[in-house]
Formats: structure tokens, sequence, C-alpha cells
């Protein structure tokens, strides 16, 4: 199991990533992965903090999350002998930092600028290779430094669509548990424990979780923590991925203009909840209370498109079992969907 060693969550932590880089001990030449809008929003401070220390820093801005971009900055990282990378902003800068760190065999810390899904903390990195965005196994972050004042600062909707990733575990899980019973898949009762737990505390806490309020982002982030802990005592993405990713994944394949991640993970979780013949009533209310999206419209996907993704999500990773069997009908997926009223 590999686990971060530190994990900072409050305000003004960006002032503390020079510190946490001296305890750890982790050399003199760092590279900052980050992008073009969160270049200004924390990259150029962290960048600051860490040459008032006598830290040479490199910043690389990146734009996609493809593996033309990780080799791209495994060869800057040679070039500069870098001794650690950073991953400061959204999901593809950590993600990108996280695999070129692993495969240049150096530490990463990440550092979100928004609490939009759980790969902030995980051991897993998703970046599209050959049309596919599943994710494959990376080292867990060394440190995640969680600047919660940046964080509440971010749009609302990367919070909400956190809070979706982190819904999804309920799907992941159970879709887990009858892999388990049907397929004797490796299953460890301790990272299905905390996945589920995380997310039935979040929905529990639904009506905390508000704009601008950096209490709200503490939540979240904690719980982002947690579903990555869980991935990483599980070995794989598990405990946060089941059916309700692979209709994410398939939506990201399918549609013209695909919605955050998250935000289409909290969807699959309202439809795949169904297919499990579970509570998705409760699914749905704990999204819309949230402020997430619900339906199609509100994710801004045409009803076809659902529909598609839901009868292809199987085949985007044929070697894990789930609630979707062998596939689902096109007329069983018009059931689910407008039952949910996913689709109207
Ligand atoms: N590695 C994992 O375990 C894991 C888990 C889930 C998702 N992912 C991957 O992460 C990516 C999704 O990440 P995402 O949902 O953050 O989307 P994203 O990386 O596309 O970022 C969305 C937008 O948020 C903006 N942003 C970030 N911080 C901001 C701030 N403070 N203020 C204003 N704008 C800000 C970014 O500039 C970007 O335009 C996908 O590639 C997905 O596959 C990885
Ligand atoms: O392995 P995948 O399906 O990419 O899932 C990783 C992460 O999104 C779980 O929240
Ligand atoms: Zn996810």
């Amino acid at each position: 199991m590999q686990l971060p060693r530190d994990v900072l969550v409050g305000s003004d932590m960006l002032g503390k990533v020079s510190d946490v880089c001296s305890d750890l001990q982790l050399g003199r030449n760092a590279l900052i992965v980050t992008g073009q809008k969160t270049r200004d929003i924390a990259g150029i401070k962290v960048a600051e903090e860490l040459e008032e220390t006598g830290i040479n820093v490199q910043i690389h801005v990146s734009g996609s999350a493809s593996m033309e971009e990780v080799e791209n900055v495994m060869e800057i990282a040679r070039e500069m002998d870098t001794d650690f990378l950073l991953g400061v902003g959204s999901g593809k800068s950590i993600d990108v930092a996280k695999l070129a760190a692993t495969r240049h065999n150096v530490p990463f810390l990440s550092i979100p600028t928004a609490a939009s899904h759980d790969g902030i903390v995980s051991s897993r990195a998703s970046i599209t290779h050959n049309g596919e965005t599943t994710s494959i196994q990376a080292s867990a972050p060394m440190a995640v430094i969680a600047d919660t004042e940046v964080i509440a600062k971010a749009p609302f909707r990367l919070l909400a669509a956190g809070c979706g990733d982190i819904i999804s575990n309920c799907t992941a899980v159970l879709d887990w548990q009858l892999a388990h019973r049907l397929q004797n898949v490796a299953f460890s009762e301790y990272a299905a424990a905390l996945a589920s737990m995380t997310a039935n505390i979040l929905i529990e806490s639904a009506d905390s979780i508000k704009p601008d309020l950096e209490s709200s982002v503490r939540i979240v982030v904690k719980a982002l923590v947690s579903s990555g802990v869980a991935m990483s005592i599980a070995g794989s993405s598990r405990p946060a991925s089941g059916s309700e990713h692979m209709f994410s994944h398939a939506l990201n394949r399918i549609a013209p203009n695909p919605a955050l991640h998250g935000e289409q993970c909290g969807i699959g979780t309202i439809l795949m909840m169904y297919l499990h013949g579970g509570d998705w009533k409760e699914i749905r209310d704990a999204l819309r209370i949230i402020g997430a999206p619900t339906t199609a419209h509100e994710l801004g996907i045409e009803d076809k498109y659902i529909l598609q993704a839901l009868v292809e999500s199987h085949k985007i990773r044929p070697e894990r079992y789930t609630i979707l069997g062998t596939g689902i009908t096109p007329d069983a997926a018009e059931v689910v969907a407008r039952t949910t009223g996913v689709i109207s």
C-alpha cells in the first residue's frame, strides 16, 4: 500500500509548501506542472515559495492529460535533472505530474486548486492513451497540500463535481461486492468499508456543502482523501470506480462536449443504483441538494448520448464485472434513464 506521507488541509497551506519539501528532503530541482489558469492562481506562488528557499524551479503549463504530454514532462525532468515534481491545479495537471514523476522515479506533490475528484490523493493516474481514459497505476503523492482558501474560491461547480466523484463510491462498492461473489474477484473489506462510509458521510452532509465556504471544502477534501486512501488500500480504483465510472468514460468517448468527471459519475450513480435495486432517489436528492447535475439537461448532454453511453458502458472495462453484466439493451436503458428522470 502506498499512501501520502503528509496531508495538509487548511487556509494558506500554499505558504507551507517549502516547509513540506525541506521536511521531506526532496532536493534542489523542482518541476511544477500546472494549467494555463491555475498557474496564475497558485503555480507562480508555489514557485516563488520554493525559490525563496534556494530551490531551482521550472514551471510547465500542460494542456491535456495525454501520454504524449506525460512523455514531454519526463523529457523536461531529464533535461533539468529534476529531484521532484509538483502538480499544481486540477485533475489533468495533477495526473500528468503524477505519472511523469512515477516513471521518472522521483517523488511528487499534489497541490489541488479545486476539489473536483479523488485523483488529488489517489495512486491512480487517468491519462488518455489510444482513446482510453481509465486510470492506470501510479505512485501516490508524497504529500497533498490542499489550500482551502484557494479551493473555496474555485467555481462551485468543481466542488459539486468532487461530491459526485465521492458519491459514486456507493455503486462502485456494490459492483465490487457483486464481482467478488460472482467471479471471486479480490476484495478488501477495509477499502470497501472506507469508500462506502466516505460516500455516506457526504450524503448526510449534503446540506452543508455551500459555495465560498472553507468548511464545505474541508468536508469534501477529507472525503476525497479517504477515497484516495481506499484506492491505495485496494491497489486499484475498484472502491471508487464501478459501472457509474464506466458510464462516464463512455460519455467521454461519445458526447461532443463531455461534462466534468465528477458530474458524469454522479449521474452514473443514480442510473446504476437503480439497476442495483437500491435507493437511487437518495443519490439523486443528495446531488440535487449539493447543486450537482442530476439530469442530462443539467449536464449539457443530449438524451441520445446518455442512452448510447448506457448501452456501451460495459465495453469500457470488459475485465471489470459490474451490474451491467454483458450490457443493457436499448429499451431497458430507456426505462432506467426515464424512470430516474435523467432524461425527460
Ligand atoms: N487520477 C485519478 O484517480 C482521477 C480520478 C478522477 C478523475 N481524474 C481525471 O481528472 C480529470 C478531471 O479533473 P477535473 O474535474 O479537475 O477537470 P479538469 O482537469 O478538466 O479541470 C477543470 C477546469 O478547472 C479549472 N480550475 C481548476 N482549479 C481552479 C480554480 N481554483 N479556479 C478556477 N478554475 C480552476 C481548470 O483550469 C480547468 O479548466 C480527468 O482527466 C479525469 O480523468 C483522475
Ligand atoms: O479507474 P477509473 O475508472 O479511471 O477511476 C479512477 C477514479 O476516477 C475513481 O474516482
Ligand atoms: Zn472518479
